[in-house]
């Protein structure tokens, strides 16, 4: 799914009403009724009190929508309209007409501290104060009144967006800003609902498709995707009977030193999983043994040192390399790196170590093939870009980094960003039980796996990371988020492919 920006989408509303032939009003009124859809399939008549507050936008426009819908079924409704300027929208003004028409319970006036109404912690909150409109922080009063809800503790469903929050950009240190149990956006998610400072104020999500128009939404250029269900399977390649081994890629994993050598078997584990038609570990002596019982389907090529990687096997040549888990920095695998940067020419993935010794020696980035891909998680990746100042800082720093050196970077986290470019792909599977040991070099392995089977590295990476978030998705719902381990999430990776066509199999964040 394309994710616009409030500029594109404010830009969508004006096309949609003039081509659909509609007021704003009514677009208004439709995006509004589907809220109160979803309201009321949730509450189911349910008599909690729910109180809403509107701002005197469009935001707020919507929230008095809704309120005429749940008064006129039977809901037991208080709506508050947060007064903090006087200059309301038309669409403002001629709901409230409406919803005075209905009701003799008329909106409550809030103009400052003196009318905030109590709130209970078994209230039912809707927060339309400010959606896309938002220009500046909400400031006085109106950021009493926000922190407010937030300590009251009631439920709280955002309209659009929660209160506070800006569609396209980080909000500055304490601000107010509603922390909303569930948020109803409005046609595509907002970018700052998937970033890691802002994120949590967000809450559940759920997307409506307020029908506007498709040709807008179609040629918009965003570069911005959220990657889900549908868009993995667009990229996807089936396999044909006709086919060997040979067709799906001979993979060697290169990592692991004394101490950690399960990484690579973790690694190898998924490459191997995840459909390789070959796999190749290449290892420090050490761990010989350790590799050739716990992968028999791996074969191994084995370092002249025994506790680290010295030399690259530059007699062999493998579809893919990858290279890093566990591998240590020290200057006998920095040789290696070396070695093995000025031998191998086709794209690679650089994970771990791998990243660690590039920042320790930057002269190296050079000789890096192109549409290689690099898996830093938030430290290593430090390490390459420096300290950002915030999550829009640093993803200007990892796109200037990714078309200086033609590569494709993660930025991994709870919504791993896959960025090629200008180009952001947004995951959005996975789970907190992924937080594990060796998660990280599962993920490598599919993704390099995929890269071997001919898949274009930054379909392989954004495939890749899905499909690892699918897989501990998987996992977790059968042996819950505690218990998950690195290789229950390689372990499943055959069950997300085959999950792709399955609708019973969901991922978690979507349940
Ligand atoms: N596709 C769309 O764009 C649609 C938008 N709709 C609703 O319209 C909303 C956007 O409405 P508006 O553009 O009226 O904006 P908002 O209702 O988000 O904000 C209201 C106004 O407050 C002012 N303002 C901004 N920051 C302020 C601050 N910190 N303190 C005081 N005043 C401030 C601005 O002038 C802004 O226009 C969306 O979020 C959504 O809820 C829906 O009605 C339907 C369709
Ligand atoms: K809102």
């Amino acid at each position: 799914m394309k994710i616009l920006s409030a500029e594109q989408l404010s830009e969508a509303d004006k096309v949609t009403i003039n081509k659909q032939n509609i007021t704003s009003e009514e677009l208004m009124e439709r995006a509004a009724t589907l809220v109160f859809n979803e309201i009321n399939n949730r509450l189911q008549g349910a008599p909690i009190p729910i109180k809403i507050f509107c701002g005197i936008g469009n935001n707020g426009g919507d929230g008095l929508v809704v309120a005429r819908h749940l008064i006129q079924h039977g809901y037991h409704v208080t709506v508050y309209v947060v007064n903090y300027t006087d200059k309301r929208s038309d669409d403002f003004l001629a709901n409230y007409e409406k919803l005075k028409n209905i009701t003799n319970d008329w909106p409550k006036l809030i103009k400052d501290k003196g009318g905030f109404p109590e709130i209970n912690i078994g209230d039912f909150v809707i927060d339309a104060i400010f959606g896309i409109g938002l220009n500046r922080p909400i400031e006085g009063w109106v950021a009493d009144l926000v922190k407010m809800i937030n300590e009251s503790q009631a439920f709280t469903l955002s309209v659009d967006m929660p209160s506070g929050l800006f569609a396209d950009k980080t909000p500055g240190r304490n601000t107010a800003i509603i922390e909303a149990n569930y948020t109803l956006s409005f046609q595509s998610p907002k970018l700052v609902f998937f970033l890691p400072e802002t994120m949590d104020y967000v809450g559940d999500l759920q997307v409506l498709d307020i029908g506007l128009d498709r040709e807008f939404i179609g040629k918009a250029e965003s570069g911005i995707y959220l990657i889900e269900k549908q868009e993995a399977i667009s990229m996807y390649k089936p396999r044909t009977n006709n086919s060997h081994k040979g067709d799906y890629g001979n993979v060697l994993i290169a990592g692991g030193s004394y101490g950690k050598i399960g990484s690579v078997l973790l690694t190898a584990t998924a490459a191997l999983r995840t459909g390789s038609g070959l796999c190749t570990i290449n290892i420090p002596k050490c761990g010989y043994d350790i590799v050739q019982t716990g992968l028999p389907e791996a074969m191994v090529i084995t370092d002249n040192e025994n506790e680290a990687l010295s030399s690259f096997p530059g007699n062999f040549n493998p579809d893919v390399v990858c290279f890093g888990m566990g591998a240590g920095t020290s200057s006998k695998t920095m040789e290696f790196f070396n070695d093995f940067l000025n031998t191998f020419k086709k794209p690679v993935l650089i994970d771990a170590d791998g990243i660690n010794l590039l920042s320790k020696n930057k002269e190296l980035l050079r000789l890096i093939p192109e549409n290689s891909v690099l898996t830093p998680h938030p430290g290593e990746l430090k390490g390459l870009i420096g300290e950002w100042k915030d999550d829009f800082h640093k993803i200007k720093l990892v796109k200037d980094f990714s078309k200086k050196y033609k590569v494709i970077v993660l930025i991994k986290g709870a919504h791993t960003f896959t960025v090629e470019g200008d180009n952001l792909y947004i995951n959005n599977s996975g789970n907190p039980g992924m937080a594990t040991a060796g998660s990280g070099d599962v993920l490598s392995g599919i993704i390099t796996s995929l890269m071997g089977q001919n898949y274009e590295s930054v379909n392989a990476a954004v495939l890749g990371v899905y499909l690892h978030g699918l897989s501990g998705d998987i996992a977790a719902s059968e042996i819950g988020y505690e218990s998950v381990l690195a290789g229950d999430i390689a372990k499943n990776t055959g069950k997300a492919i085959r999950s792709l066509f399955n609708r019973e199999v969901k991922e978690l964040r979507n349940n």
